[in-house]
């Protein structure tokens, strides 16, 4: 019996189904897992490591600004969706699960071709681009937020469920002392956690390369930079990273504030373990459709994190913002409380139990039967 998961371009199109199929593994014996994902993008490492199988095709990504490349990559989503066939119908699954991004497209288009049954998951509150093509496509639509079906026209209604965006469960279960294995923090000062997200974020490694000289004076900080880390200045007291790996569940669980975009895997996360957070999200301006702004929104009119946008993403801001929150424990236990409240610890196995009807259904006529 098997599956296919498709998705990539960035983390949060991908670990959010890896979670989901450390559950169906246990579930259902002898699953076997395939990954579509694209040639060139991240994904590949992230899945081979979780040990599931990983084949890439073309993928297409559509840019919010004229460019020629769009025209290419409408040609590359068709060759995609050739290759998608192909390798579809050699595999024949039971079920598409589609964790999003551009390069979900082709193989959710081919497997409704081929008449597989397809499961698509949107993060962030309003669905981007890539869930509004495959969503149409989708036996069942999944989303974090109750809100999101309202995004959709009223028809689609029957077929979407609230499951929540699934974590990682290992990042639930860090252990502060842990930290001091992988930075050389300074004992007995507050931590200050900076996340870029997957890819890191040039404007919040700006504002916190501004903001140092003052937020070393009382913390120690713990920066994920992306690949700008060539650029952070060293000081003692700060300690930047590319990116977090294994050490990621010991850090979140040290800090005592988190400085973090506003994706929604980040924001998942930050509920899961109920950290007071100070969300910087991604905006219109630098090219984003204006997700990150609205998952932040949704956090700050719940009193569940502080947002700085706009004219407020500024370094004198964050200073006070950051200090204000570790200075009052009052005020940080709220957030915290606040935020946890938004958790889905169940996301996982609300997810895996749609998949596992899909997964019993007997196999249609048209795709063929069963391997
Ligand atoms: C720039 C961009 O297009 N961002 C989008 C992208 O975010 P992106 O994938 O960057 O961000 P998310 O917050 O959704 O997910 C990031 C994931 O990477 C992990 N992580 C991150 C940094 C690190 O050092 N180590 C690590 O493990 C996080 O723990 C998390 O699980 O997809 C999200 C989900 O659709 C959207 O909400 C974002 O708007």
């Amino acid at each position: 019996m098997r599956i296919v998961y498709t998705g990539g371009g960035t983390a949060g199109h991908v670990f959010p189904a890896l979670a989901v199929h450390r559950v169906l593994e246990e579930r259902v014996p002898g699953l076997e897992a395939v990954w579509i994902g694209s040639r060139k993008g991240p994904e590949r490492g992230w899945v081979e490591e979780a040990g599931v199988r990983f084949y890439g095709v073309p993928a297409g990504k559509w840019r919010r600004y004229l460019s020629v490349k769009n025209v290419v990559d409408v040609g590359r989503v068709g060759v995609g969706v050739m290759a998608s066939l192909l390798l579809l119908r050699r595999l024949r699954p039971r079920v598409v699960f589609s964790k999003g991004g551009y390069v979900a497209v082709p193989p959710v288009i081919a497997a409704s071709i081929l008449g597989i049954p397809v499961v698509v998951h949107e993060s962030d509150l309003d669905p981007g681009l890539a869930t509004r093509i495959t969503a149409r496509y989708a036996s069942r639509i999944l989303t974090s937020w109750p809100e999101t079906a309202t995004f959709f026209p009223r028809e689609w209604e029957p077929r979407v469920v609230c499951t929540g965006n699934p974590v990682r469960p290992e990042v639930r279960s860090g252990d502060p002392g842990k930290v001091r294995e992988f930075f050389p923090v300074r004992p007995g000062r507050p931590l200050l956690l900076v996340l870029g997200g997957s890819q890191g974020a040039r404007q919040v490694n700006e504002l916190v390369w501004a903001a140092l000289p003052r937020l070393l004076e009382w913390c120690e900080v713990i920066h994920q930079t992306g690949p700008d880390v060539e650029r952070a200045p060293r000081r003692e007291g700060y300690h930047p990273v590319a990116f977090l790996g294994r050490e990621l569940p010991h850090v979140l669980s040290a800090a005592q504030v988190v400085v973090s975009r506003a994706g929604a895997g980040a924001v998942a996360e930050l509920a899961a373990c109920g950290k007071a957070a100070v969300l910087v999200p991604l905006g219109r301006e630098l090219g984003s459709r204006g997700d990150q702004v609205r998952n932040a929104r949704r956090l700050a009119e719940r009193g569940a994190a502080v947002v700085l946008e706009g004219g407020e993403a500024v370094p004198a801001r964050l200073v006070q913002v950051v200090e204000g929150l570790m200075r009052d424990e009052g005020r940080r236990r709220a957030l915290e409380e606040r935020i946890r409240e938004l958790a889905r610890p169940d996301a996982a196995e609300a997810i895996a139990r749609v998949l596992e009807g899909f997964l019993s259904e007997s196999p249609t006529r048209r795709h063929g039967g069963d391997e």
